[in-house]
């Protein structure tokens, strides 16, 4: 096939992502111009600071600080600076001038999402953000398109590296989430300011891009719960091990039905959760990112691979440049977003799941009775409990394993559990994944 035309490329970004599409773009070239059926003509790359050392070898003349004037002459713009702004404005405008636009901007993306797709879809051009979620592992476009006639009832993802890095070096080697952190720093997986993913900001923004797609509806981020991995310790990772857990920081998506009213919705939530050891998310080990769907039809479904790094993430927007550049080519208009179901999105309460309890109780007769007593009161089913005595202090660690429970009962026992006499405290609560959907 030969290239019949020329696709003019602006790329708005030349950091670890950005320089490593540069270069692909430029080496790969005669390749792509095939796949594609037209040449994709690197116009420029937008930057902060022209003359900033960086780690790729690229022609000096392509920079530029001009990003506004970069994109007017532009068919298509990949925008990889990261951040709301000016990354939003620019993405407009590239639209409103009739460019197709890849990002990689999940924070973008999960904020403001529908301005953008309303926009893509009125003038007919693609948006395409694949290396939003999952860096290189194709996740998006399966949602998006391979799934598109079946059900999705549940995904269970691991979609930051970082904490999935810090939680597996607490189970291999017993370290402190400060100390597994401090090494996460050192081997440059951690930013400087480690908030967005420690805390579990990064994961939501994920899950309500992730939740969206699968679900057919709009899911804000602000509907998303949120539950960082700061209040991890030793001891629970080591307790997890022991009844043959390992714990992860989870995006979960899912069809829900709440149990007061009856109403079905979805709903997405991110918090750190006990996984058993033979599911295939606790084989996802250091910064790796996993994907676990499950569908009506498909069944049980893994994407598995580099959720982030340059070249890696590169790969998933070239693959994005590619399939937009053919459609260029080919005419008509984009993949417009799937938002017609518009599902309720249920609060953490409507959820039902299974927990881990840790408690310090007193060491005497009845205590064990009266605990049970204080879970069956709130409509909340044992499955196991393990006792472990602790010396001569006259007190004693209980592990409570529940059955499937709604979170409105488990908040009522915990509540009810802090003010009983014989409870010393609530050591820890955690969410158990990972079972089969009843
Ligand atoms: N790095 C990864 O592994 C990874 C993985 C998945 C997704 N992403 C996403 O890819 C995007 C880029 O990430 P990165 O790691 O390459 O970032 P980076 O910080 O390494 O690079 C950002 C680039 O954008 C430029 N830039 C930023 N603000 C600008 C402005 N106002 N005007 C002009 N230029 C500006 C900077 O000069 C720099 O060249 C982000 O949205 C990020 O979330 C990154
Ligand atoms: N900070 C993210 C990068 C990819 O989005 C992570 O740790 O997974
Ligand atoms: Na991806």
């Amino acid at each position: 096939m030969i290239a019949y035309r020329s696709l003019r490329v602006a790329l708005l970004g030349g950091g670890s992502v950005g320089a490593q599409v540069a270069r692909l773009l430029l080496e790969e070239q005669e390749e792509l111009a095939l796949r594609v059926g037209a040449k994709l003509e690197l116009i420029g790359i937008a930057v902060r600071d022209v003359n900033a050392e960086r780690t790729v070898d690229l022609p000096r003349e392509l920079f530029t600080t001009d990003a506004e004037s970069l994109i007017l002459g532009a068919d298509v713009v990949i925008e990889l600076m990261g951040g709301i702004e000016p990354a939003r404005t620019l993405i407009l405008q590239a639209l409103g001038s009739g460019a197709d636009v890849v990002t990689a901007n999940k924070a973008l993306i999960a904020t403001h999402g529908p301005e953008l797709f309303a926009l893509a879809e009125q003038v007919g051009a693609q948006l395409n953000y694949e290396a939003a979620v999952g860096g290189a592992i194709p996740i998006i476009r399966p949602l998006r398109d391979s799934l598109a006639g079946d059900t999705v009832l549940r995904i269970l993802g691991i979609v930051n590296g970082t904490t999935n890095f810090i939680l597996d070096q607490m189970d291999s080697t017993g370290a402190t989430l400060e100390d597994a952190l401090a090494t996460a720093t050192a081997l440059g997986y951690a930013e400087a300011d480690p908030t967005a993913d420690i805390g579990g900001y990064d994961a939501a923004q994920k899950a309500a891009i992730l939740a969206g797609l699968a679900f057919h509806t709009s899911v804000p981020i602000d509907s998303v719960y949120r539950e960082g991995i700061t209040g991890i310790t030793a001891e629970q990772i080591a307790s997890a091990q022991k009844a043959g857990y390992v714990v992860k920081l989870l995006a979960v998506c899912e069809r829900v039905t709440d149990p007061a009213t009856g109403i079905e919705g979805v709903s997405a939530r991110v918090h750190p959760a006990m996984v058993p050891r033979d599911h295939p998310l606790a084989a996802v080990r250091g910064a790796n990112n996993a994907v676990f769907v499950e569908a009506e039809s498909a069944g049980s479904l893994m994407f598995y691979g580099a959720g982030a790094g340059g070249v890696e993430t590169a790969s998933a927007v070239l693959g994005d440049l590619v399939s937009l550049g053919r459609r260029h080519v080919a005419g008509g208009p984009g993949l417009g977003e799937s938002t017609h179901s518009e599902l309720p999105i249920l609060d953490i309460s409507s959820v039902s799941t299974r927990y881990s309890v840790t408690l310090e109780v007193t060491d005497e007769p009845g205590v064990l009775a009266a605990i049970a007593n204080v879970f069956a009161e709130n409509g909340v089913s044992v499955e196991l409990v393990e006792q472990s005595i602790q010396g001569d202090a006259g007190t004693a660690t209980l592990v409570i394993g529940t059955h499937q429970a709604p979170e409105a009962a488990l908040a009522a026992t915990v509540d009810a559990l802090s003010s009983n006499s014989v409870v010393t405290s609530v050591a820890s609560v955690i969410r158990v994944e990972g079972a089969q959907r009843p």
